[in-house]
C-alpha cells in the first residue's frame, strides 16, 4: 500500500500533478491538503477510474495532519510563484514560512515519510525541511529531495530540438547538477546521451547551456504574471515522485536527479564534495533511489573546462542559498 500526499495540492502544479499521481496505478491513496479548493478537486479527481482512494483535507479540524498521517511519500508544491523580474529567491520571504509550517506537521505526522520538494526557492527550501526535522529529531537524509527533474526534462527537450527529432525527447539524457536556479543550474552537456552535432560551436554551446539554466524564466515571461512553469512541472514532478515510489516498492537501480543533503550517502557524498572542491552540505546530482532513500549520489565524472567553470559560478550562490534556508530555521520559533 502506497500513500502520496500533494500539500498545496488546489495550485498550478498540484492540480495537475495530484492528477498523474492519480493516473497511476502504483498509488493506492492520494491525500491532498491546501488553505483552498481541496475538497472540490478530491471529489473530482475521486470519479477517475483508477485504484487510489482520493481524500482532500483544508486546515481546519487538524486537515494536515489527517492529510500526512500514513504518507509515505510527501510532495510539496506550496507556495507563491514568480512573476516577471523576480528570482527565485525572491519568493524566500512567503514560501520559507509555508515551507517551515509544512515540514512540522510532517515531522509530527508523518517523521518516516519520503519528502519531495517543489516549492522554490529550492535550494533554500529542501535546507529548511531539513533544520524543521532536524529540529524534531527525525531528519533522516536519505528521504529528503529537491525536485530538479524539469531542469532535466527541459535539457532532453532542447537537446532533441537540437538533434531535429522531437521523438527523440524521451531517450536523450542529460546530468543537470547544482542546484534549481539560475547559474545553479549546471548542464553537463558534454555528458549527454545523444551528442550534439559535430558542427555545434562553442557560442551554441553556451546559448544552449544559458537556455537550459534559464528556462523557467521564458515560462514565466511568456505566462506575463500569470505564474511558472506548472504543467511542465507536474509531469516532471510526476516522474519523480512515481520513481520514488518504484523504489520504495523494492525495485533496485532507479535513478533520478535530485538536490540531496550530501550526507545522504556519506562515502559518494564526501566523494563528490572532493570534486566540486568545497565542503558543501546540498547540491544536485543523479541519485541512486532504494527502499531506504538515498543509496548513492553519482560522481560528476569527467567535464569539460567550459562545464568546471559553470560548477565554480554555481558554488558562492549555492553556498548563500543554503546558509539562508538553514538561518531561517535557525532564528525561527518552532
Ligand atoms: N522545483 C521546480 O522545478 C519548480 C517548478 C515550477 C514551480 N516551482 C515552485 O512551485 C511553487 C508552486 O507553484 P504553482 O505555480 O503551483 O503556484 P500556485 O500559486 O498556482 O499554487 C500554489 C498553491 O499553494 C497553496 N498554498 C499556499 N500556502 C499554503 C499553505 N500554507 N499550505 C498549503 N498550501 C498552500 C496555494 O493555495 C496554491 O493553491 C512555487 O514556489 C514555484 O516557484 C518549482
Ligand atoms: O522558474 C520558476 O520560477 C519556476 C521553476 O523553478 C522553473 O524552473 O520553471
Amino acid at each position: 500500500m502506497v500513500k502520496a500526499v500533494v500539500l498545496g495540492a488546489a495550485g498550478g502544479i498540484g492540480q495537475p500533478l495530484a492528477l498523474l499521481l492519480k493516473s497511476s496505478p502504483l498509488v493506492d491513496e492520494l491525500g491532498l491538503y491546501d488553505i483552498v479548493n481541496t475538497p472540490g478537486v478530491a471529489a473530482d479527481l475521486s470519479h477517475i477510474a483508477t485504484p487510489a482512494k482520493v481524500e482532500g483535507y483544508l486546515p481546519p479540524d487538524d486537515g494536515l495532519k489527517k492529510t500526512l498521517t500514513g504518507a509515505d511519500v510527501v510532495v510539496i508544491p506550496a507556495g507563491v510563484p514568480r512573476k516577471p523580474g523576480m528570482t527565485r529567491d525572491d519568493l524566500f520571504k512567503i514560501n520559507a514560512g509555508i515551507v517551515r509550517d509544512l515540514a512540522t506537521g510532517i515531522a509530527t505526522a508523518a517523521p518516516k515519510a519520503f519528502v519531495l520538494v517543489i516549492s522554490n526557492p529550492v535550494n533554500s527550501t529542501v535546507p529548511i525541511v531539513a533544520e524543521v526535522l532536524k529540529k524534531h529529531g527525525v531528519f533522516d537524509p536519505k528521504r529528503l529531495f529537491g525536485v530538479t527533474t524539469l531542469d532535466v526534462v527541459r535539457a532532453s527537450t532542447f537537446v532533441s530540438e537540437i538533434l531535429g527529432d522531437l521523438s527523440l525527447a524521451t531517450k536523450v539524457t542529460v546530468p543537470v547538477v547544482g542546484g534549481h536556479s539560475g547559474v545553479t543550474i549546471v548542464p553537463l552537456l558534454s555528458q549527454s546521451s545523444h551528442p550534439l552535432p559535430s558542427s555545434f560551436s562553442e557560442d551554441q554551446r553556451q546559448a544552449l547551456t544559458t537556455r537550459i539554466q534559464f528556462g523557467g524564466d521564458e515560462v514565466v515571461k511568456a505566462k506575463d504574471g500569470a505564474g511558472s512553469a506548472t504543467l511542465s512541472m507536474a509531469y516532471a514532478g510526476a516522474e519523480f515522485a512515481i520513481k520514488v515510489i518504484r523504489a520504495l516498492k523494492g525495485e533496485t537501480g532507479i535513478t533520478a536527479p535530485s538536490y540531496v543533503h550530501l550526507t545522504a550517502d556519506k562515502a559518494s557524498g564526501d566523494a563528490l564534495k572532493k570534486e566540486i572542491g568545497k565542503d558543501l552540505e546540498y547540491f544536485s546530482a543523479p541519485i541512486v533511489i532504494g527502499a531506504e532513500g538515498v543509496v548513492e549520489i553519482k560522481p560528476l565524472g569527467t567535464l569539460t573546462d567550459f562545464e568546471k567553470s559553470l560548477i565554480q559560478a554555481a558554488l558562492p550562490e549555492l553556498e548563500t542559498n543554503i546558509e539562508k534556508g538553514v538561518s531561517f530555521i535557525g532564528s525561527s520559533k518552532l
